[in-house]
């Protein structure tokens, strides 16, 4: 027999005579107000951090073939590596690939700048700090982070490449991050490029007298970074690791998107 009591839906609920709630779930939503302590908890910042992830990936995903680019947020205009990060920027673009910075001043700025400048497309994926700082003005699409770790995932997934110029603290973090990902096989298909033979000397020098010398990494990790000074040639490792990559998958019999990737690399390294 048809039940004649009154009815209310909520969401996939339904309820019937008493069971009915004296207010609607927006009612309670919209008019609730109480102790606020919960949004500084762990389980609402876990929330929070997720909502970050959905920003980043939705943000990203279609963005195509992109390389990273690190370094100093403190390197000037005109200074000699201000314009090689500008020049790398421009050839990445000119190559067809989209370039990511951290969206700050220095080298982020010059390499967006470049890459803007070739009409290309130029990512910030800045960071929250505890001092007032905005994006760069050379970027075209941009996204703040509150959690570090959260961009350090955007700047891996989304790239088919780092390049690392001369920087502080910040840029070893982002350097040893990556090398670290390709050491495990976390990663596999990116080149790390070092940009500054004089500065990054010491660092190779070290890794080669001391790491490798007391066996903490193995011997062919060293190689695991490529160095150079020349913009061209940081654009020439990139294609080629990505025309490698490509071959790789596509004799892997992962064929269809990696059939038209190793066109596009292959012309890219023909251009
Ligand atoms: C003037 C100043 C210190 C601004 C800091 N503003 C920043 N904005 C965005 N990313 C940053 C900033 N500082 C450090 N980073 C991150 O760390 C790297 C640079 O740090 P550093 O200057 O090498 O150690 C960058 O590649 C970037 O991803």
């Amino acid at each position: 027999m048809k039940d004649s009591r009154k009815t209310r839906s909520a969401g996939p609920l339904t309820y019937r005579g008493d069971a009915i709630p004296a207010t609607t779930t927006d009612q309670r939503l919209l008019e609730s107000r109480g102790p606020a302590d919960w949004v500084h908890t762990d389980p609402w910042r876990v929330l929070r951090i997720q909502s970050e992830f959905v920003e980043g990936f939705g943000l990203l995903s279609e963005v195509g073939h992109a390389v990273s680019v690190f370094g100093s947020a403190r390197s000037k205009p005109g200074t000699p590596h201000y314009e090689l990060s500008q020049e790398i920027g421009g050839k990445l673009a000119t190559s067809g690939y989209t370039v990511i910075t951290g969206g700050g001043p220095g080298l982020m700025e010059a390499a967006n700048r470049g890459a803007q400048e070739a009409g290309g497309t130029s990512i910030g994926l800045g960071i929250e700090l505890p001092f007032e700082q905005s994006l760069n003005d050379h970027i075209d699409i941009g996204v703040t982070f509150r959690y570090f770790f959260v961009r350090k995932t955007m700047f891996v997934k989304y790239s088919q490449a780092f390049v690392v110029l001369p920087g502080g603290f910040g840029t070893m973090d982002e350097l040893f991050e990556a090398i670290t990902l390709v050491q495990t096989g976390k990663v596999t298909r990116f080149p790390v490029v070092l940009v500054g033979s004089r500065f990054w000397k010491g660092l190779r020098d070290w890794i080669r007298d001391s790491l490798l010398e007391e066996g903490t990494i193995s011997p062919d990790d060293p190689d695991l970074m490529h160095l150079t000074d020349d913009a061209d040639e940081v654009v020439d490792i990139i294609r080629k690791s990505h025309v490698d990559l490509a071959r790789r998958e596509f004799e892997a019999g992962r064929v269809a998107d990696e059939a038209a990737d190793l066109q596009a690399a292959e012309r890219a390294s023909d251009s």
